[in-house]
């Protein structure tokens, strides 16, 4: 054999060729791991599902809303407690939006009626009740609110209250509490540093608590004592507001007071209050702001 018959013999394959094969092999068996995990994740999403039916079916959650957001960020709050990985704690909570509105749907119609005043509170919304329930746009607070009252809607989306805002939008005032109470406030999650736009969802009936919440309570007051003395009231009674937003209507003070924990009708804090009136207006889970991005 010469030199020259050696160069008969198939050359080495390039360098890259022999990785190329290995790397097909290897994408093979992971795309495999994956067809078998989402075959496990779609056998679980259904057994999830089967027991939501049960539990509708059931008489065990008696007449209550099909809408348990306090339920949510309880479950919320314990997946991201225990997640990790590479998986950002975002999408976490986006599968399982997607997963507790279709839940909410299968419990009987769910319509949300949404009163946007910005297209991102239109997206919250929809983000926060996932793709597939009907969203009802409507053209005020008040129509939507009234969806709600008539059993139209579920919950009605509406914008986070804001200092000076005209009266028209100022829903909160008017709201027809205990009837209709604020249950959650949209989103339940942002990544850390983010201040994502807000707004607060009201649905029939009292909220579920979901062992960290805030309360908002409307205060109305015949003569105006300035925001100060109201601060020192509230405080003084035992109810030291997080923010405390004031609205001078004609002869009527009225305020709105975000409160930390529960406070309801009936709670004795709200009769040590030098106001004309008092009037809890629900509470919602407090937002989760995570580190995970
Ligand atoms: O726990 C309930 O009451 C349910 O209806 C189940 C479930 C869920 O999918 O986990 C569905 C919707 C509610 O908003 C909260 C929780």
């Amino acid at each position: 054999m010469t030199a020259a018959s050696d160069t008969d013999i198939a050359p080495a394959p390039p360098p890259e060729a022999a990785p190329q094969g290995s790397s097909a092999d290897a994408l093979g068996a992971l795309r495999t791991e994956i067809d078998r995990l989402d075959d496990q994740i779609h056998d679980l999403v259904m057994r999830r599902a089967a027991v939501v039916a049960e539990l509708a079916n059931s008489r065990v959650k008696g007449g209550a809303s099909p809408l348990r957001p306090g339920r949510e960020a309880m479950i919320l709050r314990r997946l991201l407690g225990r997640h990790a990985g590479a998986l950002p704690g975002g999408a976490v909570v986006r599968l399982w939006r997607e997963i507790f509105g279709a839940s909410s749907a299968m419990q009987g119609g769910f319509t949300v009626a949404l009163h946007a005043r910005r297209p991102e509170e239109a997206r919250l919304a929809r983000d926060h009740f996932g793709g597939a329930i009907p969203i009802r746009p409507l053209p005020s607070a008040a129509r939507a609110l009234a969806a709600v009252a008539a059993g139209e809607a579920q919950v009605a989306v509406l914008p986070l209250p804001e200092e000076g805002e005209p009266d028209e939008q100022a829903w909160w005032t008017s709201l027809d509490a205990p009837r209709l109470q604020v249950a959650a406030r949209l989103p339940f999650w942002a990544a850390k540093g983010e201040s994502p736009p807000e707004a607060l969802a009201v649905s029939l009936g009292a909220p579920d608590p979901s062992g960290a919440d805030r309360s908002l309570l409307r205060i109305e007051m015949a003569e105006d004592r300035g925001r100060a003395q109201l601060v020192a009231a509230l405080t003084a009674a035992g109810l030291p507001p997080r923010s405390l937003l004031l609205r001078r209507d004609g002869g009527v003070v009225r305020a709105l007071a975000e409160l930390d924990g529960v406070v309801a009708e009936g709670d004795p804090r709200l009769s040590a209050l030098p106001v004309a009136r008092a009037l809890p207006l629900g509470f919602y889970a407090v937002p989760e702001r995570g580190v995970l991005g």
